[in-house]
Parts: structure tokens; C-alpha cells; sequence
């Protein structure tokens, strides 16, 4: 690592984890066992200036560790961008291996001029095993191109330094992932335990270059346990993209409670009149604002001061499905004006990306006290449904989850409402489940129950959402107290497990 850069290094991995460029969570790997951190380096093209950063300090790793040669060679294909910039920056020329060699033509597999016993520095991404950097050194040695060292961005120190020094290749990292864990540590964006789990895994997780475990296969179920269901929410909410789940993580945590009232109520005085008398019990109140017959600002009014007064977050389940310019008016415009009092609005994916796209064009500006608005709000994206024989699949989930975990739009997602504990892995992401009632069942229109132990132990439920399961009690209150004290109980116990 370069001493003199420590500051820069540390406000880069910082930003790094901001970008998305590295997350915890529970990740599928190659190696065919899951990981709790993540590497994702191609986000970086869309950020010119961290792009720059990453390339100027490997620029000075280049030079003060004097690693000359007559080339450079990034590794396809992440790192291509990172070479070019090096190429450039230092005048070196570039060679291009290709993955696969082109059926006509010269069919070669290096591009770019050369000759035998030319030197050539590999630029890298990041390193598990090293496999990637020993595939493009073998491609450059049949061409009589010589490499005997390789620069990499992140080294996650699971025995690719060791594999490539067997091939005679030195490694040099910018980070490594022991210092990108205690940057974010210190820095306060991390728990310790998340600290703890991740080096647990790293020191049991080593891995071969040609992806098998040195020693046995390791027992993930001991080894990984860093999985969405197992952190605490007080945890996870400094793990969270999103202001407003940063916010209602910590409501919860600190109000014991898991609980959303779905007040689906057609009179304004009875909305308030269970939003006062369930509120204590409640961290988030749930409208379908447009079955209000009496609607009015002055409603909206009351029941803000109901929310301040008992700590609870608003959520307007409008389930957004249009295009972006449509969802920007719907959200922002006519009688509701949504987005100046929903703290949380519910969205479909149907439309992809452009629907976070859309809702934050609603929120230019500035709020009246000088706030960002867009970071006050935040959207739950539904990545599953209640109704018995809706038409979501496993597709569906999984493209759901990848727009709420990946792109330049994340931090406006708060969390995803599903059904099941596989729907997304990222601790920052809250799980907002539908369809609880003490008795599993199901209405006469579709809707499936499920109890509050199931949903929280079973389903992975965060905040479990119930509607008539309450609304329809003798004593609202006392069913709110009831469902939060179930409820909380079960996550409780969800963790402590
Ligand atoms: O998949 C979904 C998504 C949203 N909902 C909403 O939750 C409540 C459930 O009310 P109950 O009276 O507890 O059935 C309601 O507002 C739905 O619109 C859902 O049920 N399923």
C-alpha cells in the first residue's frame, strides 16, 4: 500500500463502498460457496472521477514500486477501462488480450504491437484466486511476452497473491480487503461484527487457482453466517444506501417494534383515530391514499403530527407501474401531492430502472428548511405479491432485486416488498411482507395469511404489514400491541438464533 496516500486511500474506499462498488451481504460465488462481501469494479465507469482516482493511484503504485515494462495488458474485462488510463497516463503502449480468439483473420488472441521477450504489466480489478491473471499471463507467454509482475486494485486475500507468485508473477494491491474493512469500520459505515463475520470467512475461505478450497471444503454454515436475517436492525441500518431506511431501521430498533399498520380506511377521522391509538405500537403507517372519500391538506396535516407525535414513518402503497414522466406527475402532482408527506412509496418493477428514475425527477430541490428532499424519501420496490396466483416468477424477482442493488439510483431504495427470505441478500435493504394475520388463511378475494412467526422466521420478514387483521379487532390498540409483541418476539429470536 502507498504510505503517503493513506488519507486518499481511505476517502476512496469509502467512496468505493458508496458507489456500490463493494457491498456485504450473502453472495453467490464462482468458487460455488457464498460469500458475505462483494466486488462489483464495473460500476466505476459511470463515475469518471473515482474512475480517475483509482487510475492515478495506480499510477503512483506503478512507480513506486518501479514496475517498468513495455506494456501494459488489463485483465478483460473490467479492467480494460483501468488500463487504458494507466497507458495513457504513462505513455506505455497497450496490448488487448482477447477472451476468445476471432474465427477469421489473424485469429489472434493479443492485440497491439509486440515482439518476443517484450515485458508486460497485468492491470487487474480484483483478485480471488488469481485464475483471471494466470489466464491472461498464459496468453501473453505463448506469444514470447514476458510478465513477472501484476497491479490490482483490491486483493480480497484469499490466496491469489500466493497462486500467481507460483507462476513467478509479483502481486502489488492498492487495497487490501483487511484495510477497505477497517477504513469503513473506522469511519463508522460498519459494525464491527460485520468486520468480525467477513474476516471469519476470509481466513477460512482460501482457494486454489483452479477454484478449489486449500484444505477441506469449508463449512459455510459455520463459516458464513453473515446473512441479512441474522443482523441486528441496528446493525444494519448504518449498512443501508437509503437515508429514510438508515432512519427507519434505527426507529425500529430503538421503538421495538416491526410492526406496519396498513390503514386501509375510506374516512379521514378514522385513519387518525387508529393511527393515535395504534401508533405507539407502530413504526410504519401504510395508505392507500386514493380510498380516502374525505380527502383534504388538512388530513395530511393531522396525520404528520400523529407520525411526529408517536414515531412512526408514512407509507403511501400506490404501487407506481407507469412510465418515468407519468410516475414524476403521479407522485408529485394532483389532489395527493405524494411526495410531499410520504415519507415511503411502494413501486412495481414492471417498468424497470426508469421507475426510480421517475420518481426522483418528482423531488428536485431543496425542502422548506433547506434539506435535500430526494434523501428524505425513499421507495419500497415489489419484488413479490400476496395474491394467491399473481403472475411474478423467479425472473421477475431476480431483475427486482437488481434494481434495487445495483446502479446509480440505489440510494432512493429502501427496501423491497416480497414474500419470501430469498429475494434479496443486502442488509441495507429492509423486507417489507404483506399478508399476516394470527390465523394463516385466506380471504374471499385471494389474499394469503400467513402467522407473524412465520413471516418474520420462516420468510425473512423485516417489518411484516397488517391490515384488517387489526382494523377489524374490538380493541385496536390491544391488536396492535398484540401483533408487535409477536412480531418483535419472533425477530428477536430470529437473531439470537
Ligand atoms: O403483495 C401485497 C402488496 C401489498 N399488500 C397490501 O397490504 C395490505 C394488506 O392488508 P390486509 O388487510 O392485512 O390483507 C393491503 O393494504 C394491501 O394493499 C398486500 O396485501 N399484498
Amino acid at each position: 500500500m502507498v504510505a503517503q496516500n493513506n488519507d486518499e486511500m481511505k476517502a476512496l474506499a469509502v467512496k468505493l463502498f458508496e458507489i456500490n462498488a463493494f457491498k456485504f451481504g450473502d453472495f453467490k460465488m464462482k468458487v460455488g460457496i457464498n460469500s458475505p462481501v462483494y466486488f462489483d469494479l464495473r460500476v466505476i465507469v459511470s463515475y469518471p472521477d473515482v474512475m480517475q482516482t483509482v487510475a492515478d493511484l495506480l499510477v503512483s503504485h506503478i512507480k513506486e514500486q518501479q514496475l517498468s515494462a513495455k506494456h501494459v495488458c488489463g485483465v478483460p474485462y473490467t479492467a480494460l477501462p483501468l488500463a487504458t488510463l494507466v497507458s495513457l497516463q504513462q505513455h506505455t503502449p497497450m496490448l488487448v488480450r482477447r477472451k476468445e480468439a476471432k474465427a477469421y483473420g489473424t485469429k489472434k488472441l493479443i492485440e497491439g504491437i509486440y515482439h518476443a521477450g517484450d515485458t508486460c504489466l497485468i492491470v487487474e480489478d480484483v483478485v480471488t484466486s488469481g485464475s483471471s491473471i494466470l489466464d491472461t499471463v498464459r496468453d501473453l507467454e505463448s506469444e514470447g511476452i514476458v510478465v513477472t509482475d501484476a497491479v490490482v486494485v483490491v486483493d480480497r486475500e484469499q490466496g491469489g497473491s500466493a497462486n500467481i507468485a507460483k507462476h513467478g508473477v509479483r502481486m502489488h494491491s492498492l487495497f487490501t480487503l483487511s484495510f477497505l474493512l477497517n477504513t469503513l469500520r473506522e469511519a463508522g459505515r460498519i459494525e464491527k461484527a460485520t468486520v468480525d463475520a467477513v474476516a471469519k470467512y476470509i481466513a477460512a475461505v482460501q482457494i486454489n487457482s483452479d477454484g478449489s478450497f486449500v484444505g477441506d471444503k469449508p463449512d459455510v454454515v459455520g463459516v458464513n453466517d453473515f446473512v441479512r436475517t441474522k443482523i441486528p436492525f441496528e446493525s444494519r441500518a448504518n449498512l443501508a444506501k437509503s437515508a429514510v431506511a438508515r432512519r427507519l431501521f434505527s426507529l425500529m430498533a430503538s421503538k421495538r417494534t416491526n410492526l406496519c399498520l396498513a390503514a386501509d380506511l375510506t374516512k379521514g377521522d378514522e385513519i387518525l383515530d387508529i393511527a393515535d391509538k395504534c401508533g405507539p405500537y407502530i413504526c410504519l403507517l401504510k395508505t392507500h391514499i386514493d380510498i380516502v372519500e374525505d380527502f383534504s391538506e388538512s388530513f395530511i396535516a393531522s396525520l404528520k403530527a400523529l407520525a411526529a407525535r408517536h414515531q412512526f414513518l408514512l407509507m403511501e402503497d400506490r404501487k407506481f407501474a407507469d412510465i418515468g414522466n407519468t410516475v414524476s406527475l403521479q407522485y408529485g402532482k394532483g389532489i395527493y401531492k405524494i411526495s410531499s408527506w410520504a415519507d415511503l412509496v411502494t413501486a412495481h418493477t414492471l417498468p424497470g430502472r426508469s421507475i426510480l428514475q421517475g420518481l426522483k425527477a418528482a423531488l428536485g430541490g431543496e425542502d422548506a428548511a433547506g434539506g435535500d428532499v430526494a434523501a428524505e424519501r425513499g421507495v419500497f420496490l415489489l419484488a413479490e405479491m400476496s395474491a394467491s396466483g399473481n403472475l411474478i416468477d423467479d425472473k421477475y424477482k431476480e431483475t427486482s432485486n437488481k434494481i434495487a442493488t445495483e446502479g446509480g439510483d440505489v440510494d432512493f431504495v429502501a427496501g423491497v416488498v416480497c414474500q419470501s427470505a430469498n429475494c434479496f441478500a443486502f442488509p441495507g435493504l429492509i423486507q417489507l411482507t404483506p399478508g399476516v394475520k394470527i390465523d394463516e388463511s385466506v380471504d374471499k378475494l385471494g389474499q394469503q395469511y400467513q402467522t407473524p412467526e412465520h413471516v418474520v422466521k420462516e420468510r425473512g420478514a423485516d417489518i411484516a404489514v397488517v391490515g384488517r387483521g387489526i382494523l377489524q379487532a374490538k380493541n385496536v390498540a390491544q391488536a396492535a400491541q398484540t401483533y408487535r409483541d409477536r412480531l418483535w418476539t419472533a425477530y428477536t429470536e430470529r437473531v439470537a438464533k
